[in-house]
């Protein structure tokens, strides 16, 4: 079993360490600096790496920078739209920053 998912189209991004945060809503907001999580494509379950959850902070859609968007490798803009799309209506979110630690 696996403990967090992403998008596969991700998937490529955080095993070459372009991508170091992830931002979720309060559902997944439980995970505690340190911990080891097993990490899944969203699609079909598939696991593809371990991670190690370096700190969880709360944040809001308004205050997001250029500095989450760069650890998401992508634009603001585009970082905005993806969060409008998974989590509509949501403004309270939490910043996930991890570390791959084996693939
Ligand atoms: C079931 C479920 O919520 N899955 C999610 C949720 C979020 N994310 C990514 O985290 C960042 C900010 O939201 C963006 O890169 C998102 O695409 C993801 O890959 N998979």
């Amino acid at each position: 079993m696996n403990d967090i998912t992403f998008f596969q189209r991700f998937e490529s991004d955080i095993l070459a360490g372009r991508k170091t945060i992830t931002i979720r809503d309060e559902s997944e907001a439980h995970f505690e600096p340190g911990q080891i999580l097993r990490v899944g494509r969203y699609e079909d379950d598939g696991y593809f790496c371990t991670i190690k959850v370096l700190s969880v902070t709360p944040t809001l859609l308004s205050v997001l920078t250029d500095e989450h968007a760069r650890q998401e490798n992508m634009t603001l803009e585009v970082l905005r739209d993806v969060i409008n799309d998974i989590y509509p209506g949501v403004t309270q979110l939490y910043v996930i920053a991890f570390e791959v630690v084996s693939a």
